[in-house]
């Protein structure tokens, strides 16, 4: 394993720390020589210990530092070596042939094979039966190995003097004798010894452990056998005193090398995977015990202890990463949890989101349906809304009273009281006070504004864009304020208006609401007719030309030669109604005013287009300031104001009778009696409304004119207002009301709906 070869380098490279320490390098050893040198000095103890014990007499073969061909031979007659043996155990060797004599036998010459025989095989008996090491006959012999013999003579050695002090306990360098190890044949080794194999000196090895001792240098070995072999050449030139403190020094060493590599380890497996950290310190741990087998006593104590400790931090560290992990793991599951109800909660939202879709589509659909209705439901509103129009009469008549004029404020009113659609007046009589009642419409006093006679006549201008005629005029005397009521006074302002400004201002006001819906083109004509002739009064060349009328126009103009002046706004159409002032005062004399003595006429073309269908609706308004309606004394005036008072009464009377003749819905309606009818024929009658405003004047000297005004205008209004009063309390009319409530209802539904899908639009 890599942990073994790292840990088995880690103890050579000790060791060699050591030997640094020591001033040894075993690299610089000659390891041969050495072993030479230590074979030589066991040799030379174990001669000189023979020698000692039998005397140097009777060892005077064997040389105090003899060769190795010297210690053989020396001991080839194992005389020398029963002596001893017998010196140390007593009787082991019962009988030791003697040499018949002394004389030395010469170097090399044999023995006889009985010496040779008896002596070495009784000592090897003995020494075999004593439990010591042994050696072969034949290595005593030329060739043999001495080394064993050698062995054999140390370890008898060291028996003797483990004998002599006693023999009890542990013998020094072999091993525990037993009690009965006298008669037993074997040493029993003594584990707890380090390096006992590779150190031991003093020959408690036996055979075997020599040959692996041996094995081990010839092979070169593993790095422990190199740890093993670098060890013994420290000790060898050591004293036996020397080496404790030597092998503390190693010992301490490879424990200090021990407890960093344990660190070391265990940070390791603090950073690794869990089970590659166990591995690995459990790889660490069995290298440590591997070199812990020569490891003794208490260093080894020591360092279990700290194998201890540190298995002990492992546990807690695997507790604590198994604690880690099941909380990685129920994060885990959680986390899974909240993904699936997120998962199941976007599939719902996903559905929910479809669902809805379809449901806004659907919607959206019914709003398109509705949208599509709601154009047919306008025109029904259109429709419904100018009959509630005609219920309220086609033709109305309102009379106004104008307010005296400054400096006539003494003066005594011609009217007695007003009193809403009646209007009572003083007529002066023979018997003294008379009073006349006239009904209208309604009854405008002297202090009613110009908004308060507009807002009569406003609705009318929604019936134009819807594509129906109106006509206004303004009937009364000279002087009685029709043009106050139609245009103004001469000092205009915003208040002071007349009907045909606040009429136009309602028109473009209404065609711009109505943009998205229907466009409007509108465009002008103002036009005189003076003794019965009809004139342009929008010429800027100065003309004065006649021109026809022609009712049968396709294009809804009865004058089509007239100029017709398209306009976009008030500003426009009051430009122009002032070109055709300047116009008709051309006509003018000093003596004539005939601002009074023709009718002028702005009518106001409206073209509309329904933008979805594509439906065109044509109406018109047209706005009549009438000639002064005074009658005129045939027998005081003459010439041409006879002949324009002629024209204007007969005109008037024509007026009067289309529109009494409308009002009996009479099957004829005179039309062409006047040119006035003529030109208005489309806007009298049929579906259009006619709205006539009667004025007049307050001033008593007036009352014989206020009274003939009053009676050609009751003349007009009698016969609407009947059917009107009839009209009024009519189930009809209830039914219109509430149809006209519904429908406003839808329409103000369908507006909704309308607004909606556009909303709806805009998020698309
Ligand atoms: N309601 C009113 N309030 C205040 N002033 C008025 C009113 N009506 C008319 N007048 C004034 O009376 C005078 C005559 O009015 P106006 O010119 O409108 O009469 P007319 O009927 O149009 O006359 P003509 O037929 O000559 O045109 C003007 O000065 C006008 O300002």
């Amino acid at each position: 394993m890599a942990g073994e070869g790292r840990l088995s380098f880690s103890v050579a490279s000790v060791v060699e720390d050591v030997l640094q320490q020591h001033g040894n390098r075993p690299r610089d050893l000659d390891l041969e020589s050495r072993k030479a040198e230590e074979a030589a000095s066991r040799r030379y103890e174990a001669a000189g210990w023979l020698r000692k014990m039998v005397g140097v007499v009777a060892a005077r073969d064997l040389p105090a530092e003899p060769s190795e061909e010297e210690f053989r031979l020396g001991l080839r007659s194992g005389i020398i070596l029963c002596n001893v043996i017998n010196k140390v155990q007593p009787g082991a060797v019962p009988k030791v042939v003697e040499s018949p004599d002394t004389v030395l036998v010469p170097d090399g010459a044999a023995l006889s094979a009985y010496q040779y025989f008896e002596n070495v095989r009784n000592f090897l008996v003995a020494v075999q039966e004593m439990g010591l090491p042994t050696f072969e006959a034949s290595d005593l012999e030329q060739g043999g190995k001495s080394a064993r013999v050698v062995n054999c003579v140390l370890a008898l050695k060291s028996y003797g003097e483990w004998k002599q002090t006693g023999g009890n306990g542990v013998w020094k360098f072999g091993g525990t004798i037993k009690s009965t190890s006298l008669g037993t044949k074997s040493f029993i080794r003594k584990n707890s010894e380090p390096f006992m194999n590779s150190l031991s000196r003093t020959s408690s090895i036996n055979e075997k452990s020599l040959n692996s001792h041996s094995d081990l240098d010839s092979n070169k070995m593993s790095s422990s056998g190199s740890f093993s072999m670098l060890v013994r050449a420290v000790l060898l030139d050591k004293k036996p005193e020397e080496i404790p403190t030597v092998v503390e020094s190693v010992l301490s060493k490879l424990v200090e090398e021990f407890e960093h590599r344990i660190a070391s380890q265990y940070e390791q497996m603090k950073t690794a995977p869990y089970h590659v950290n166990k591995s690995l310190l459990k790889s660490a741990i069995v290298d440590k015990k591997g070199e812990d087998k020569n490891v003794k006593g208490s260093k080894r104590e020591e360092c279990f202890q700290k194998n201890n400790i540190s298995d002990e931090e492992l546990k807690s560290q695997s507790l604590k990463q198994k604690m880690i992990f099941d909380q990685q793991h129920e994060d885990i599951q959680e986390l899974k949890h909240t993904l699936h109800t997120t998962k199941a909660g976007i599939q719902f939202m996903q559905m929910k989101f479809h669902e809805e879709f379809s449901n806004l589509g659907i919607h959206i659909h019914g709003l398109a349906h509705a949208a599509s209705g709601y154009h047919r439901v306008l025109e029904e509103n259109r429709k419904l809304y100018n009959q509630v129009q005609d219920l309220k009469g086609s033709i109305r008549v309102y009379c106004r009273v104008r307010p005296f004029l400054s400096g006539q404020s003494n003066y005594l009113s011609t009217v007695d009281h007003i009193e809403e659609g009646n209007i009572t007046i003083n007529t002066p009589s023979k018997h003294g006070k008379g009073w006349k009642s006239f009904s209208f419409n309604k009854v405008y006093g002297p202090s009613a504004t110009q908004a308060e006679v507009f807002s009569d006549m406003q609705p009318l201008i929604r019936s134009v864009l819807d594509g129906y005629n109106v006509c206004i005029f303004a009937y009364g005397q000279t002087g009685s304020g029709k043009t106050y009521t139609m245009t103004g006074p001469r000092e205009l302002t915003e208040k002071s208006q007349g009907v045909n400004y606040r009429a136009l201002s309602d028109l473009f006001l209404i065609a711009e609401q109505r943009k998205d819906i229907f466009r409007y083109d509108v465009a002008v004509q103002m036009l005189e007719i003076y003794n019965e002739q009809v004139r342009d009064l929008l010429v800027t060349d100065g003309s004065n030309r006649r021109l026809e009328i022609r009712n049968s126009s396709q294009t809804g103009l009865n004058v089509p030669d007239a100029s017709l002046i398209p306009v976009s706004s008030t500003a426009d159409v009051i430009n122009l109604m002032n070109l055709g002032q300047k116009n008709r005062a051309v006509g003018a004399t000093a003596l004539n005013d005939r601002s009074s003595r023709s009718h002028s006429c702005l009518t106001v073309h409206v073209q509309g287009k329904d933008l979805t269908s594509g439906t065109m609706y044509r109406g018109c308004m047209h706005l009549v300031d009438l000639a002064g309606s005074e009658r005129v004394n045939k027998s005081e005036v003459t010439g041409d104001r006879l002949k324009e008072a002629q024209h204007i009464n007969r005109s008037l009377s024509a007026l009067g009778d289309v529109i009494a003749s409308l009002a009996q819905k009479n099957p004829h309606v005179p039309y062409r009696n006047s040119k006035l009818t003529q030109l208005l024929q489309d806007s009298l009658g049929g579906q259009a409304k006619t709205l006539m405003f009667v004025h007049i004047s307050p001033e008593p000297d007036a009352v014989g004119e206020t009274i003939s005004t009053l009676k050609f205008a009751e003349r007009v209004a009698t016969v609407e207002l009947g059917a009107a009063r009839v009209n009024k309390d009519s189930s009809d009319v209830k039914e219109l009301k509430e149809q006209v409530l519904t429908l406003s209802v839808t329409v103000i539904s369908i507006e909704f709906c309308n607004f909606c899908f556009i909303v709806l639009k805009q998020f698309e």
